[in-house]
């Protein structure tokens, strides 16, 4: 949960935002992204918003179409009620886009409330009625609580309000529950209220949604088994379809995960589901509730290859993997190759989307519910990769864990090991890992008797291979082996169709009911895509943060160097625009894997808060 820190003085703040147009200090950063938000729209701080509440045709469209957010949430909304006439305040359903469904509460404060148009049919999105708990929190995608003056418009300043917005079991947002009241009265828990709530509802889509046989239930701490608090997966066949943000954060997963993963990637076997426990693939043990009937998980058929459904991050929304035709042909061949176990290698530019293709290939193939241990040569230090590939036994080394590791490799038995960036592998492990290929069996660090392997290989470069291998940097006895069948990826730009691609990878993300303009995608199809895939749903990601559900996506929402100079050839990056795309891609990556906290994430960047802002954010700092 964001907790906030003790207010610091937001008048203080205030008068440095609006006034004087510095970065106001120890405001919350999700208050400030927000009032950032609202001055790049131009909003006037001083002025009025109109809030119109639709009429009573388009109300009961809206409750029409929200018929089961309103279902579910309605012994929430009843119980809340009883504690906001209790605390002179309002309990507030909205759906995804702001609009106030149902408000129960005081009638005292709903007077004043309606004032500022705090009833059904009011939309309170912050693109229009500026930084607001509901508005804020679904843009945020995570609990918020914006007191009094932290409201962007004056006229809001009368409230203090806490929101947390509602996910179905498959990431979709769906709406935000609210608690609002007098700014001058203390609101101690209703942050908390509000949570519990959410869980609640979120708990009692998921039990209508999925039927008992397929879900999982688990906890760290088997006492909060039963609970709103315990993790709930659900499976169709081997593949996860649906979870609960518990589950997620269990397992540090995101909603990236739904459709992409399968029960033999998250947990060993099924032992577990016998004496009430699982085994996570990363050695935890969690505390499981049993499907009644053990029709589930492992070994089910696996339809290739649809993985990230519907699925979107509350931090990051998630992309479909999208392949063109010539790439669905090769797939279909790769999983056949693969399940005649014949290793296969996928070159292709960073960013074309070899791991996603590896994945797709595990999904699709027989198998799908086996685990799939992706391990990135590149990134584990020369020095660590043969513990972490081949496994130690215990005391092998100084620094060595007591109980030895099992390795990378056997992490993979029964299933696929995706070597990314083999090309970085370095000479020495070459030989080892050639031995490893044509015994069929590891031996670890240390000694212990060799253990027989059964897995299947894909591996992946950015390198040239074979250049490589001309030149003894890689060993050409061991490409012929892992490289007996080559995919090679396009580029981005090399598509015959990137304007249907793009298209393709937009409905393939959770975009709630944006679009992008006729002038958006033609500039983006413009575009020569340095960073191919990765940095084109970068940019859609940045874009989707950047506005509001339903909205119309201009082009001025893209970054410079992609809408680039006028007449610049398709194929002839900008490379000093492309570089700042990328910067700001990675910074806004950083600032959603500190769950949005810009200070943390300027300090693993190593930059200031203010450069932070400026570049990523596109903040006055
Ligand atoms: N075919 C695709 N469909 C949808 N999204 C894709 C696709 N390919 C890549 N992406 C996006 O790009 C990101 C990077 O993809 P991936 O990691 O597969 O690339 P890569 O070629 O393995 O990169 P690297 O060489 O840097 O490891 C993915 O997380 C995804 O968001």
């Amino acid at each position: 949960m964001e907790l906030h820190a003790p207010r610091t003085n937001v008048l203080k703040a205030r008068r440095d935002f609006f006034d004087r147009g510095a970065e106001p200090e120890g405001l919350a950063p999700d208050i400030l992204r927000s009032w950032l938000r609202c001055a790049e729209r131009g909003f006037d701080s001083h002025a009025r918003p109109r809030i119109e509440p639709v009429g009573s045709s388009a109300l009961r469209d809206l409750h029409e179409r929200n018929d089961e957010l309103i279902r579910h949430s309605r012994p929430e909304l009843e119980a809340l009620a009883i504690e906001a006439r209790d605390t002179a305040s309002l309990v507030i359903l909205t759906d995804a886009s702001g609009y106030v469904l149902d408000a129960f509460g005081d009638p005292g404060f709903a007077g004043k409330a309606a004032g500022v148009a705090l009833r059904p049919g009011a939309k309170w999105a912050e693109a229009s009625t500026g930084t607001n708990a509901i508005g804020t929190a679904l843009v945020e995608r995570r609990p918020i609580e914006v007191r009094g003056a932290e409201h962007y418009f004056e006229p809001h300043r009368i409230l203090t309000c806490a929101a947390a917005p509602i996910f179905d079991p498959r990431g979709g947002l769906r709406g935000a529950l609210d608690l609002s009241g007098h700014a001058a009265v203390p609101q101690t828990h209703a942050l908390r209220l509000i949570r519990m709530g959410v869980d609640q509802i979120e708990r009692r889509m998921f039990a209508d949604r999925f039927d008992e046989k397929n879900v999982v239930r688990f906890h760290a701490d088997p006492a909060l088994l039963g609970t709103p608090q315990e993790g709930l997966l659900a499976f169709e066949g081997a593949r996860l379809v649906a979870a609960n943000r518990y589950a997620l954060r269990l397992l540090e997963l995101d909603w990236n995960a739904l459709g992409a993963r399968s029960f033999g990637d998250l947990f060993e076997g099924r032992r577990g589901l016998e004496d009430g426990r699982l085994l996570t693939r990363s050695g935890a043990t969690l505390y499981a509730k049993a499907p009644p009937r053990p029709t589930l998980v492992p070994g089910a058929e696996i339809t290739p290859p649809a993985p990230h459904k519907h699925a979107a991050s509350p931090a990051a929304p998630a992309t479909r993997a999208h392949f063109d035709a010539a790439t669905n042909a090769n797939l279909r061949r790769a999983v056949k190759l693969v399940d005649g176990d014949v290793p296969i290698l996928i070159q292709g530019e960073t960013g074309s989307g070899k791991e996603m293709f590896a994945r797709a290939v595990h999904a699709a193939s027989s198998r799908g519910d086996k685990a799939f241990v992706a391990v990135n040569c590149a990134a584990i230090p020369e020095s660590l990769i043969e513990a972490e590939l081949f496994g130690y036994e215990p005391g092998a080394f100084t620094g060595a864990r007591k109980s030895g590791s099992k390795g990378l490799l056997r992490e993979a038995e029964g299933g696929i090991l995706f070597l990314d960036e083999i090309g970085d592998m370095p000479l020495v492990l070459q030989a080892r890992l050639l031995r490893v290929v044509q015994d069929r069996s590891v031996t670890p660090l240390g000694g212990g008797r060799p253990t027989p392997l059964d897995l299947r290989l894909i591996c992946a470069t950015h390198r040239d291979l074979t250049a490589l291998s001309a030149s003894d940097a890689f060993r050409a006895d061991l490409y012929f082996r892992l490289a007996q069948f080559t995919f090679a990826l396009p580029p981005f730009r090399a598509l015959a169709d990137t304007a249907g691609a793009i298209e393709a990878l937009w409905r393939g993300m959770a975009h709630e009911g944006r679009s992008l303009a006729p002038d958006t995608i033609a500039a983006m199809s413009r575009h020569a895509w340095p960073g191919n895939h990765r940095e084109l749903v970068g940019v859609m990601r940045a874009m989707i943060a950047l506005s509001e559900p339903g909205e119309t996506l201009g082009p001025e929402l893209l970054p410079t160097s992609v809408l680039g100079a006028p007449g610049r050839p398709r194929n002839a990056p900008d490379r000093e625009g492309d570089l700042a795309a990328l910067t700001r891609g990675a910074m806004l990556a950083a600032i959603e894997a500190c769950g949005g906290n810009v200070s943390a994430a300027s300090k693993r960047l190593g930059v200031s808060r203010s450069t932070l802002y400026r570049k990523a954010l596109g903040g006055r700092g």
